[in-house]
């Protein structure tokens, strides 16, 4: 029945502050009240209703994208949101699009590697979303080998303009989002050519359409690359292909606090790493770790409230079947990815102070801390996609066959997510980044620059580097246990900032004491997932193994009563998950069933093509073929 909470016997058994939790979830109590407040605001307007999205064509559907950030904006103007508020606002209409890319890279880029001049004058017109912006670096040919890329910026002292070209097929922009039908300018990424010489791949800022009828410019071709996974899901997005044909553009408009090119044609390199050109996908790398635990929690979510729903076997003299939150398989499969949800959400806050130091130091000009920002936040952005993308798909497998259905917000969470682990690095490239960190460290062991951070460990690998004297075989030929190497490191970094997580001071009743026995299911998990590695190495007995299996079940048993209390602890609203499988009254049933009647197939009993296909076929009148 409506208004009834079927979920309510499991609340009642939760042995912590539920609302203490969701402030430790969220950071922080100010941080509770801006996402609580703009859920509810995005949740409660229909203009940013979802429920039909797996029913529209692409074009219905990018339409509707582009009402709905058209309406995002004027909602934020109309209410004058805040930053913070905004950002939340747009995390919670929950639709990929331009606008992604116009806040989350185009304005970091311009941020990151401009001058203070051209972020005076790019910044406002951006922030104003007078013009709107994408990040074209990956080309047809390149993506994961930034310094293959071949769409040239060559530079004339005549006119003191860039000449920016796809001298190939190959070298055409493809991928960037928000590029194929909206973005009026794009950060293009090419290499640089003065007087002859090449300099290496430099951000540009290059208009794209008019800003009076946005119409392509001279010189540029532009679309989209056409539908991608799934139906709804990232289809909303217009990821554009784009050509040059000797574009020209002002000389200051080359991101120049890396590099810079004078009127006189003369190439100067700051004194800085010429990796900060990067600089702006470590940023997202850091903000795509803490999506990443927004993700694993809204499957999550949506899986245990549907487990404790869902009851299957098990009935006693004709009493009640048993919930299949209660059967230790489901157990097994589902509380590791709860843990994890936790575990990818302090990281997150880990990674994004960490980013924060990096680039305060920067300005210091002090770049000793580079390598290892570059290394987390490559690693640990594979290691949470990677991670959070099977975990998404395991949690359908959860809800068994109704996870299956569009109305379970799983297929399309999936659909949506799976990207994660390919845009902003390939995840095997980016852990091939922190295995090279890994060796370069190892390398150094014994000279008087010892690691510190989250390297500190490696000093007591030195023996074994020391009495390993054999030969040195190829990064390559060793390139896949390298990556198993880097994956470990991360997922000790995770552990280890779980647990610093846990020193700190944690209130609300019983808060801690779940956080500790989530911290415990996260690290017990990977031991039993990894124990072979653990044992032929000397690190565990087989009968350390066999207590950790022991206390692994014991502790799945804690976790249980507290279970729809650690979901219900993410705050996500119905209209966010999305899911009728993970409502919070966890009245399923019934809105399973009447959801099936508003599919567009059933708005006529007879279908479309029966008399044409069918009813020949039932009636015999089709002839058959000779027996
Ligand atoms: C649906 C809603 C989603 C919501 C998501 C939420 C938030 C995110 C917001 C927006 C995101 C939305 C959508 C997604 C958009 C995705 C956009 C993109 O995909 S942009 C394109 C991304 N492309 C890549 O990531 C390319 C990956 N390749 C590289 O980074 C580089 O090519 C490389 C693999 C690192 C190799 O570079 P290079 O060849 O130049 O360097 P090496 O020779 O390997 O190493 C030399 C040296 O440099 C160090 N180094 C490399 N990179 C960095 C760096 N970034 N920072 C610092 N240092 C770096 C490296 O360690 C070596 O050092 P050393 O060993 O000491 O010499
Ligand atoms: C949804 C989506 C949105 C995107 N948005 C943008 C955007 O806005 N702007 C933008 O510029 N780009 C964007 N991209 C492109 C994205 O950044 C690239 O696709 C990504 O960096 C991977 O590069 P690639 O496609 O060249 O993969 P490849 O490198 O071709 O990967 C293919 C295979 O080769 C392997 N491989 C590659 N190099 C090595 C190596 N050295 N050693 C071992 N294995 C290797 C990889 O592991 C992978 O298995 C987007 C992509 C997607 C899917």
């Amino acid at each position: 029945m409506e208004g009834v909470d079927h979920l309510a016997h499991e609340r009642n058994k939760s042995e912590f502050d539920v609302d203490a939790m969701k402030i430790v979830w969220a950071g922080s109590p100010h941080a509770f009240d801006v996402s609580d407040r703009i859920s509810k605001l995005v949740a409660s307007d229909p203009g940013f209703r979802k429920d039909n999205r797996s029913t529209l064509s692409r074009k219905e559907l990018f339409k509707n994208t582009l009402r709905k950030a058209a309406y995002a904006w004027k909602t934020i103007v109309d209410l004058r949101l805040s930053e913070e508020e905004a950002a939340k606002l747009r995390f919670y209409v929950d639709e990929p699009a331009f606008t992604d890319l116009h806040w989350g890279m185009f304005i970091p880029a311009i941020k990151g590697q401009g001058t203070e001049e051209q972020q005076q004058k790019w910044l406002p017109l951006a922030y104003k979303m007078q013009i709107i912006g994408c990040y074209a670096q990956t080309e047809l040919g390149h993506g994961s080998n930034v310094q293959g890329l071949e769409t040239t910026a060559t530079f004339d002292p005549q006119t003191d303009e860039f000449i920016i070209h796809s001298p190939t097929l190959t070298s055409s922009k493809w991928w960037p989002g928000g590029l194929g039908k909206v973005a009026t300018h794009a950060i293009a990424y090419a290499r640089l050519i003065v007087g002859g010489r090449e300099h290496g791949v430099n951000g540009f800022i290059v208009q794209l359409r008019s800003l009076e009828d946005h119409s392509p410019l001279l010189g540029i071709t532009v679309g989209d690359i056409g539908m991608k996974f799934g139906n709804g899901a990232y289809n909303t997005m217009d990821n554009g292909v784009l050509r040059f044909d000797h574009v020209r553009i002002p000389r200051n408009q080359m991101l120049m606090r890396v590099s810079q090119v004078t009127c006189e044609g003369k190439y100067k390199q700051s004194d800085v790493p010429r990796q900060l050109v990067y600089g702006t996908m470590v940023y997202v790398r850091q903000t795509i770790v803490a999506d990443a635990s927004c993700a694993l929690s809204r499957a999550v979510c949506i899986a245990t409230r549907y487990s404790a729903v869902r009851r299957q076997f098990g009935s006693q003299n004709g009493g009640p079947e048993t919930q299949v939150i209660d059967y230790k398989t489901q157990q097994s499969r589902l509380f590791p990815l709860l843990a994890s949800a936790y575990a990818f959400r302090f990281i997150g806050e880990w990674l994004k102070w960490l980013y924060a130091d990096v680039t305060q130091r920067l300005q210091a000009n002090d770049f000793s801390t580079l390598p290892e920002a570059h290394a987390c936040t490559a690693g640990l952005k594979s290691l949470t996609t990677t991670a959070t993308a099977d975990g998404i798909e395991e949690c359908r497998k959860l809800c068994g066959g109704h996870g299956y259905l569009c109305s379970s917000g799983l297929p399309e969470l999936f659909a949506v997510y799976v990207p994660a682990c390919t845009y902003e690095g390939d995840n095997t490239v980016l852990l091939l980044q922190v295995a090279r960190f890994l060796m370069k460290t190892v390398s150094q062991l014994g000279s008087s620059k010892k690691p510190v951070g989250t390297i500190a460990y490696m000093t007591r690998v030195e023996h074994l580097m020391q009495c390993r004297c054999g030969v040195q075989r190829g990064f390559a030929e060793l390139s896949v246990d390298l990556v198993e190497a880097a994956v470990a490191h991360c997922q000790l970094i995770v552990v280890s900032k779980f647990i610093e997580k846990l020193q700190q001071e944690i209130p609300g009743k019983g808060v801690k004491q779940q956080l500790e026995v989530l911290c415990n299911i996260y690290a017990l998990f990977l031991l039993h997932k990894h124990q072979g590695d653990f044992l032929s190495t000397g690190c565990i007995t087989p009968k350390h193994a066999a207590l950790a299996n022991d206390e692994l079940r014991s502790l799945y048993s804690q976790v249980r009563p507290n279970a729809i209390a650690l979901v219900d602890a993410f705050n996500y609203t119905d209209h966010y998950l999305g899911s009728i499988l993970g409502c919070y009254d966890g009245n399923v049933y019934p809105k399973l069933y009447e959801a099936a009647w508003k599919d567009p197939l059933n708005e006529s009993v007879v279908p479309d093509g029966y008399h044409q296909y069918i009813r020949p076929l039932l009636k015999q009148e089709i002839r058959t073929a000779r027996l």
